[in-house]
């Protein structure tokens, strides 16, 4: 038997599949999908099995066998095998890369496996099996690797062991996954009998009254770690106490599944409203058809779309189906993960980036073995190894951390519709305001079908109004000498509220690497006179460039529209924010919450604990504030400033705005509450502010599609980025002209070197090479190139085709390049 392998090597001429042997003793155990140890001229590497044949092409007797095998079960499946080829093509990365973003990182380690009993009565039948026996006398568990080399003949019978669960396999990955034990302080049992030597201990032990009274006020165990640094205090005081009865130590298993610790109140399906019924219908009918059909949810902000993904869920696992479903990272908070928790309990996992790896690697043995049905997680969890999905959600399907910025640069929508066309599952893709790409393609009737796939609820759930949304022009505020980052209607607004006991929502819209140029007195932002974005401000050299087409120009010294010097470069923190939020209401309690404040484990949940528990009268954060949060007492939303992100240099900083300023406006006033939003801007009449203003998706998206078609942008082409880099500027202008030509004849050559203006089904355009946004990082520096095409061209083949000799050749080393097809952003 051959084995076809991809092996873990990092370089493109060895991305593709070797032929290796497999010997006897491992034949019964080598699947698609088996991770094994391979040797790799001198070394023994990682290698995926990607294939398996009688014959090789090669000469048989130079074939190297397999070394060993990493996991008895094969870690990832059929669908998954073919699926990283799909990746892999599409996305111009290595196989290896595509097979390893499935792989949990655990087991990117090496591990040790052990084999142990499981003590199940059935052991009778392999009674006389020495393997049986010997298990017996060593404890009930031996390394995998050893039972193999002593049973060589026996390998069937233990699979077959292991697949009826008479053996089991407890996986010890070395280092991290272990299992962890942590030294905890209980408090005293008995509180009363300890009060009483509190007064005898203040005199003689001063260290000691401490640490007690402090457990007596929070009668929680804490671990000791965490009391010694609270109280700045010592373990042999706490010892101490300990050797006096007054409290316990004890180590205590860490507990590895995160919810573990937490209850969640089970509940019950909700009688759905008739614009709910409506749709689950069409998703159930779907479902059933197993079409593979990618479906949009189009529903307002508090519509009730969670409650739609429960029960369609409910529906996909009562036909013996798994479901997925994808959330943004940052709205994976604790409120979202209780409600699917709630309905399905243990049947769900439960994956995000704050997981530990051990943890993460629990989370994915439970699918792996059937334990859980449906996976809740972020962009990655669109890889869970399920071997029958019936369902895949996206939820706020417009969030560009769908797309991962490191290779490979995949966007889980687009995974997720080629995986559920391998299981016949339905995408249902959820929002209230949708991407343009995903609504021009749901309005589409698909062949042979009805209706088309665009699926809205545009109501919220008891019909309570949409916020009103007032525009505040800044402009305005300055001519009336009001210089305060805060409006005085904002000001006005948050007066009311504290008075009110109500609780507000402040959004500082900071977003990308950039600054831009922007006048105070009038709102003119300087931008690229051919592409229709605003320029860069590079700081070094003080000019202003368009990174897609490398315009350049002085920076400005007045504003060219009114000639005011009020010009200048935009930013200001949420600090500054808060800042200025104590200095006008002393006394105001704000819960600050950025990549600063929300590092540390669970900072997030607690931040946000506390807010519900209205304990802080204001929520101030970054885009992290505006999605998914459902708090009663939310009344005011305020943005202190739109204009951030609508002025990136990107072509997507409408939409953007758009979505954000909707989807925050959507956290104020969802329940009996009216509620009431403010957005600050110095361009009060842009479209995508006014729609948002107005709630008026098909507004906006009218006037944004016009925009890009008179652009030529997404939707109506699709961009690849390809950005080279290297430590000399001279070299690098040489290889990426020379990259460019080539890419410019091969397209020639096959006929698609076409204006996307023009009438033809295909057209690519080649623009570049031009210096990146980011012009130089650590050290190298980077020009970039991109395409636009329309029509069924295969792009990625293209550029793999011309970047061959380039990343092969000479230059390979020093002049690098990376691929990001279809881009969100272009840095
Ligand atoms: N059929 C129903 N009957 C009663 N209440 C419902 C029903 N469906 C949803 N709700 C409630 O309405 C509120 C809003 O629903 P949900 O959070 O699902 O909206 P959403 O569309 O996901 O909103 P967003 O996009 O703003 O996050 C929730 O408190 C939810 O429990
Ligand atoms: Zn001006
Ligand atoms: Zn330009």
């Amino acid at each position: 038997m051959i084995a076809n392998i991809i092996v873990d090597v990092p370089s493109r001429q060895t991305d593709r599949p070797f032929d290796y042997k497999v010997p006897k003793s491992l034949q019964p155990w080598i699947e698609l999908g088996s991770r094994v140890g391979v040797p790799f001229g001198p070394r023994v590497l990682q290698g995926v099995v990607v294939g398996l044949a009688e014959e090789s092409e090669y000469d048989h007797s130079k074939l190297k066998p397999i070394k060993e095998l990493l996991d008895p079960e094969p870690p990832l499946l059929p669908d998954l095998i073919e699926l990283s080829k799909w990746l892999s093509e599409k996305y111009c990365c290595s196989r290896i890369a595509a097979l390893q973003i499935m792989l949990p990182s655990a087991l990117k380690g090496k591990e040790v496996k052990y084999i142990a009993l499981s003590g199940a009565e059935q052991e009778q039948a392999y009674a006389n099996s020495a393997w049986l026996q010997a298990l017996r006398q060593e404890d009930g568990a031996i390394k995998l690797e050893k039972l193999m080399a002593m049973f060589p003949e026996e390998h069937r019978s233990i699979k077959q062991a292991l697949q009826q669960g008479l053996l089991t396999l407890s996986g010890k990955v070395k280092d991290r996954t272990g299992i962890k034990q942590v030294r905890m302080v209980l408090p005293p049992a008995d509180p009363e009998a300890a009060r009483e030597q509190l007064a005898a201990l203040k005199k003689q032990a001063r260290k000691q009254y401490e640490v007690l009274s402090y457990l007596l006020e929070h009668p929680e165990p804490i671990a000791l770690a965490q009391l010694v640094a609270k109280l700045n205090t010592s373990s042999s005081v706490v010892q101490g106490l300990a050797g006096k009865e007054l409290v316990r130590i004890e180590d205590v298993e860490q507990k590895r599944d995160p919810y573990r610790h937490r209850q969640f109140e089970p509940s019950s399906p909700l009688p759905l409203t008739e614009l709910q019924r409506h749709v689950y219908e069409r998703i159930v009918k779907e479902m059933e058809r197993k079409s593979g059909q990618t479906m949009l949810l189009h529903g307002v902000t508090g519509s009730g779309k969670t409650e739609v993904y429960l029960q369609s869920i409910a529906q996909c696992l009562d036909s013996n189906r798994q479901a997925i479903v994808l959330v943004p990272e940052i709205s994976l908070t604790p409120q979202m993960v209780e409600r699917f928790k709630s309905r399905f309990g243990d049947a769900v996992a439960v994956m995000h980036s704050r997981l530990s790896d051990g943890e993460r690697y629990d989370e994915w043995r439970k699918i792996r073995h059937g334990q859980a049905r449906v996976v809740v997680g972020a962009r990655s969890a669109i890889f869970a190894p399920f071997s029958s999905i019936g369902l895949i959600i996206i939820d706020e399907e417009h969030e560009s951390s769908y797309k991962q910025d490191e290779t490979p640069k995949y966007h889980a929508r687009d995974v997720a519709v080629r995986r559920a066309k391998q299981h016949g599952a339905v995408v249902l893709l959820g929002s209230a305001t949708p991407s343009l790409e995903t609504f021009v393609a749901a309005s589409r009737i698909p062949k042979g079908a009805a209706e088309a796939p665009l699926l809205s609820m545009p109501e919220r759930v008891a019909g309570q109004a949409m916020p009103t949304v007032h525009i505040i022009d800044m402009r305005q505020e300055l001519t009336q000498g009001n210089r305060s980052m805060f409006s005085s209607a904002l000001y006005e607004a948050l007066k009311q509220r504290l008075e009110r006991q109500e609780q507000t929502v402040l959004l500082l819209n900071r977003r990308g690497y950039s600054t831009f140029v922007m006048c105070r007195s009038c709102g003119y932002t300087a931008s690229c006179p051919h592409c229709d974005i605003s320029l860069t401000y590079h700081q070094k050299t003080r000019l202003l460039r368009c990174h897609y087409c490398g315009h350049a120009e002085q920076e400005p010294k007045q504003c060219p529209q009114c000639e005011s010097e009020h010009i200048r470069f935009f930013g200001t923190g949420t600090q500054k924010v808060e800042e200025e939020l104590a200095k006008l209401f002393p006394g105001i309690r704000v819960i600050r919450m950025d990549v600063d404040t929300t590092t540390e484990k669970n900072a997030h949940e607690k931040l946000l604990k506390t807010f519900s528990e209205r304990k802080a009268d204001v929520l101030l954060g970054t885009q992290m504030v505006a999605k998914g949060l459902d708090f009663p007492y939310v009344t005011l939303v305020g943005v202190i400033a739109a204009d951030t992100t609508l002025n990136l240099p990107d072509f997507r900083a409408a939409e953007r705005t758009f979505q954000l300023l909707t989807q925050v406006a959507g956290r104020a006033g969802r329940h009996h509450l009216q509620g009431e939003v403010m957005i600050q801007t110095y361009n009060p009449e842009h479209y995508a502010v006014q729609a948002a203003a107005q709630h008026h998706y098909e507004q906006f998206i009218q006037q944004e599609l016009e925009l890009r078609m008179g652009m030529m942008y997404p939707p109506y082409c699709r961009l690849i980025c390809i950005t080279m880099s290297a430590e000399r500027l001279d070299q690098l202008a040489e290889v990426s002209t020379r990259f460019v030509n080539e890419l410019k004849e091969i397209a020639q050559y096959e006929g698609v070197l076409v204006p996307l203006q023009s009438r033809m089904a295909r057209a690519m355009e080649i623009l570049g090479p031009v210096a990146s946004p980011l012009a130089r990082i650590k050290d190298r520096y980077r020009y970039q190139c991109v395409i636009k095409y329309r029509g069924s061209i295969d792009a990625s083949t293209l550029v793999e085709r011309a970047m061959e000799p380039f990343v092969a050749g000479k230059t390979s080393k020093q002049v690098l390049f990376s691929v990001d097809v279809d881009p969100q952003v272009i840095v």
